[in-house]
Order: C-alpha cells, then sequence, then structure tokens
C-alpha cells in the first residue's frame, strides 16, 4: 500500500513515523514546500529573546531520517492540486519542474496560516507573522536593527505575549494591542488574566487592551500604527491574531469545519474514504465541549499524526477527544489551563459554576515558596469537570495533566474533593490547594 502525506511537519512527521516503524513494507512518500522540517515554533520566542542560544536545536528530525526509514520525501516542493478521482497528487519543486505521485492513502497534514489583518499599509515593510522558521529569522534581523526601538505586537494571545516578552528582552519598547480587554482571554478568565496583564505592564510592556488596528503608515516602511483609539510611532509591527487552517487542495472536494479545517470522524478520515487529515488543517473532537472543534497546538498535530499513521497501516485506533491543554511562562510567571474558562463556557451556552483557591505551594516554613491561584470549572448539571486554570510564579505545570484527564474522563468535582493528593513539605501542602477549592465547590 502506498501513502502519500502533504506536509512533513510536526502532524505529517508523526503520521509517517508511526506508518514507517510499525507497517514495515509500507510505502510512504512526504512533500513539503519548504526547506527544513520538524521546526518547533514554541522556541522562536526563546531564541529571539536570547534566553537560549540559537534556533539550530530547535528542529528535531530531518530530510536524511526519512530517506534511512525507506520513506521518499520531496522538500521545496509544492502540491499544486489533487485529483481525488484517479487519485493523484500533482506538486511542483522550486526550479518549476512538475512531478506527480498516485496513492492508495493520502494524509493532508497541510497545517495552518495566520490570519492576516486586512487593513489599509499591509505591504509596508516591516510587518512581520510568526509561523514559519523563516519568519522567526526575519524577526530576528528586523529586532537587530539599530533603528527598530519600538516594537508593535498585534495580538496578545500565545504567540504575542511570548514574542512581546522577547522583544522586551531584547531591549525594545514594546506596545502589545489585543481586541480583547485582557491578554490571553482565549484560554484563561479575567481573575488570571489580571495578574499577567500586571507582570507584563512590571516588565515595561505598555497594553493596549479592547484596541483594534485599523491602519499601518508609512512610506515604504511601516512608521506608524493606527487604532480605533489613537496613533502611534512603531518601527515593527508583528501580527499575531491566530490561525486559520490552510486547507485550500481540498476545501472543495471535501467536507470542512466553519473555518475550514477538514471535517474527519475518530479515525482522522475526512468524508473521502481515502483520505486522512491530521494537525492543524483538521478538526478536533473536544470532550469539554463534547463537540467537534478547531484547536491548532503541535500536541493535537502529533496526537493526530498517530492515529491517523496506525488506521492507516491497518489498525483501527480511535480518538480520544482533546482538552486543548496549554502552558504559558512569561518574566517568571506561569499559567497553564485546560478545557473551557467560566468565559469560553458562557460563549459554548454550557451553564457552569467554578471553584476557586489561593495558597502558597509549600507550608509557610519553607523558604522558597510563592501563592498558587487556582479555578475549577464544572457543569452545574452533571457536575463533570469541563476545565481548570492555574497561575503561579511556582512550576505548577504538571498538576493540568490531571485535569485535562479528569475532562476527558468526565470526572465530576464532588470526585475530587476526597482524592488522595500526597503530601511532602517539598513539593507541596497537607491541605493541598486543589482539595480545598473542590472542597469549596457549591
Ligand atoms: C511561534 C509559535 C509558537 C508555538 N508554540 C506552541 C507551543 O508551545 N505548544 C503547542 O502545542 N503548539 C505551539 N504552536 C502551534 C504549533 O506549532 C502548530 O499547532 C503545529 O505546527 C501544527 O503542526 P502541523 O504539522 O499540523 O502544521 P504546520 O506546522 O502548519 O505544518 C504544515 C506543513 O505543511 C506544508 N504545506 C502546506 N501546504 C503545502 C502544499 N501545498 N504543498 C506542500 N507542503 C505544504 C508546510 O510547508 C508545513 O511544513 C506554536 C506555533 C507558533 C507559530
Ligand atoms: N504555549 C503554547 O501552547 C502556544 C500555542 N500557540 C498556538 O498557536 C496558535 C496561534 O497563536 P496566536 O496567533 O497567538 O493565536 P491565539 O488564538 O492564541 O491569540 C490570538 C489573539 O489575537 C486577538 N485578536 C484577534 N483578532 C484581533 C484583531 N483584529 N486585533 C487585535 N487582536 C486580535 C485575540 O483576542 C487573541 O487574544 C494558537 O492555536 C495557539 O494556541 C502559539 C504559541 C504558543
Amino acid at each position: 500500500m502506498k501513502t502519500v502525506i502533504i506536509g512533513s511537519n510536526h502532524a505529517g512527521i508523526a503520521a509517517a513515523n508511526t506508518l514507517l516503524d510499525n507497517y514495515p513494507g509500507t510505502e510512504v512518500v512526504l512533500i513539503d514546500r519548504n526547506t527544513n522540517l520538524s521546526y518547533l515554533g514554541c522556541g522562536t520566542a526563546l531564541w529571539v529573546g536570547r534566553q537560549i542560544d540559537g534556533y539550530e536545536d530547535l528542529f528535531y528530525t530531518n530530510e536524511a531520517t526519512f530517506r534511512e526509514k525507506g520513506a521518499k520525501i520531496f522538500m521545496e516542493s509544492s502540491v499544486t492540486s489533487i485529483d481525488f478521482n484517479e487519485k493523484i497528487v500533482h506538486f511542483e519543486n522550486k526550479a518549476g519542474e512538475k512531478s506527480e505521485e498516485s496513492y492508495d492513502k493520502l494524509i493532508l497534514a497541510t497545517g495552518s496560516k495566520p490570519i492576516i489583518p486586512n487593513i489599509p499599509g499591509k505591504d509596508l515593510e516591516g510587518l512581520h507573522f510568526l509561523k514559519l522558521f523563516q519568519e522567526g529569522q526575519e524577526v530576528d534581523r528586523d529586532m537587530s536593527r539599530d533603528d527598530v526601538q519600538t516594537v508593535a505586537v498585534i495580538g496578545a494571545g500565545y504567540i504575542g505575549v511570548e514574542i512581546a516578552e522577547a522583544a522586551k528582552r531584547r531591549g525594545k519598547n514594546v506596545l502589545l494591542f489585543d481586541a480583547m480587554p485582557t491578554s490571553l482571554a482565549s484560554y484563561y478568565d479575567p481573575e488570571f488574566t489580571q495578574h499577567m496583564d500586571k507582570n507584563l505592564e512590571a516588565n515595561g510592556i505598555e497594553l493596549h487592551f479592547g484596541e483594534l488596528a485599523t491602519e499601518y503608515k508609512g512610506d515604504k516602511r511601516v512608521e506608524q500604527l493606527v487604532t480605533d483609539k489613537g496613533t502611534y510611532d512603531v518601527d515593527m509591527v508583528i501580527n499575531a491574531i491566530g490561525f486559520t487552517a490552510n486547507s485550500d487542495l481540498g476545501k472543495d472536494h471535501l467536507e470542512t469545519f466553519r473555518n475550514g479545517a477538514y471535517l474527519v470522524d475518530n479515525h482522522q478520515k475526512t468524508s473521502d474514504d481515502s483520505v486522512y487529515a491530521v494537525g492543524d488543517c483538521a478538526t478536533i473532537y473536544s470532550n469539554a465541549l463534547e463537540a467537534t472543534t478547531y484547536i491548532a497546538l503541535a500536541t493535537n498535530a502529533v496526537r493526530s499524526g498517530i492515529i491517523a499513521g496506525h488506521n492507516v497501516g491497518g489498525t483501527e485506533l480511535d480518538a480520544i477527544g482533546v482538552q486543548g491543554s496549554n502552558g504559558i511562562s512569561i518574566f517568571g510567571y506561569n499559567m497553564v489551563s485546560t478545557g473551557l474558562s467560566v468565559a469560553a463556557a458562557k460563549k459554548a451556552e454550557i451553564d457552569v459554576d467554578y471553584t476557586d483557591y489561593e495558597d502558597l505551594q509549600k507550608p509557610g516554613f519553607i523558604k522558597e515558596n510563592a501563592p498558587v491561584k487556582i479555578r475549577i470549572v464544572y457543569e452545574k448539571s452533571s457536575r463533570r469537570i469541563v476545565g481548570a486554570q492555574l497561575a503561579s510564579t511556582e512550576d505548577i505545570s504538571a498538576n493540568i495533566h490531571m485535569f485535562s484527564l479528569a475532562v476527558q474522563e468526565h470526572v465530576t468535582i464532588d470526585k475530587l474533593k476526597l482524592l488522595d493528593i500526597f503530601f511532602l513539605p517539598h513539593f507541596n501542602q497537607p491541605y493541598n490547594y486543589i482539595t480545598m477549592a473542590a472542597l469549596r465547590a457549591k
């Protein structure tokens, strides 16, 4: 059997490795238009902000590894069209030479693309997006210019907040804009984001929330950013207002979600029996929403690639859904969340309650210690946990995995009240904040 995979980043790589490692004799062809594969975009802000030495270690595999495993791999080759009836993929390399590959099974792993603000001045120099490795390099180069002193970041989601920190670490004046009244509004409730906002301000980032960019102004290069509330002199702009699915190749043939992502079943199969879709170009099932949705994360890309790989290889494997678990660490302030915030539940018309608690991570007699804030969100009628948020300068990140499982398994808030949680002063308190929050639930 021959499988063609379009897109060889996180999702495509996971699907290819699953096939090559578990199904000897299977024929795998990978096609990607980029020069590189496996770039961990999460490292861009660390590298641009000089928290790590360089970008070299942000790649975890390469073309040669796939060749050694027996796959055919075409880099710098763009798929231009797919004949879904004849099962043929047409592609073109950078020299313009056209080729084609037939398939028995096709895996679409074409990922996502940044949403481009459609406002006047969008073709000026000095305007950036942050998706590809090459775009990270451009941002890094621009930030190295002496005449770039003021950087505007549009979108205070994960990319925006991370790159705002990086620009500040590079000594720039940083202005951070978002349409919402706080940073990270898609992931956390205001009781949590207010702490991140204070942290950003305390570290010298100028916040402009509830403000919409309306125009970029400049001669050749951007010189001003105009919003619905003011005009700002800027030397560089980084746009980070979210991703949308890159489904151009199959959107006329396959069923799609409201944002254009390929609709997939729990085997990652699309509406065409021979075609699978994985990662950021596909939908995903949310256990918190109990519905199909879209969540662009590397973690989901890898898992969905593994699922497609096995189903294509001949082992039936069902996806178990996700919670969209995520985390961020900015100037030493750490936040993690899973499932739905109260605001996200409200938007999805799920009637929820929540329980909050705040305490020191460890007993008071331990010197290296800091407060932890927790919120657990649960559905009023069923009492199932639908989300959790934690924040601290301590590393509280691993707690969120348990909440992810709780959401996945529909555990109720009442089950959490007497859960066996160990105590050791080096790590936590006998009256654990998870227990205390659960006990306070209405
Ligand atoms: C700056 C940044 C930081 C991030 N940080 C995190 C993080 O900390 N944690 C996390 O979980 N996620 C993070 N993400 C999100 C994560 O990177 C994406 O969810 C992930 O890359 C999705 O993987 P993918 O393989 O589905 O798609 P993509 O990474 O978008 O890859 C798609 C591939 O398809 C190729 N392709 C597309 N169209 C064609 C075509 N027509 N022909 C040939 N090839 C094609 C592209 O060249 C690309 O290589 C971050 C993203 C960015 C940009
Ligand atoms: N730590 C992590 O897990 C990371 C994950 N990612 C993922 O990559 C994807 C893309 O990241 P982001 O681009 O940061 O998307 P995002 O969805 O995290 O944030 C986009 C932000 O832009 C704002 N926005 C939207 N339209 C706007 C407009 N017109 N003007 C001003 N603000 C506007 C939104 O309110 C939101 O806060 C996301 O799925 C994200 O989860 C990215 C970086 C790190």
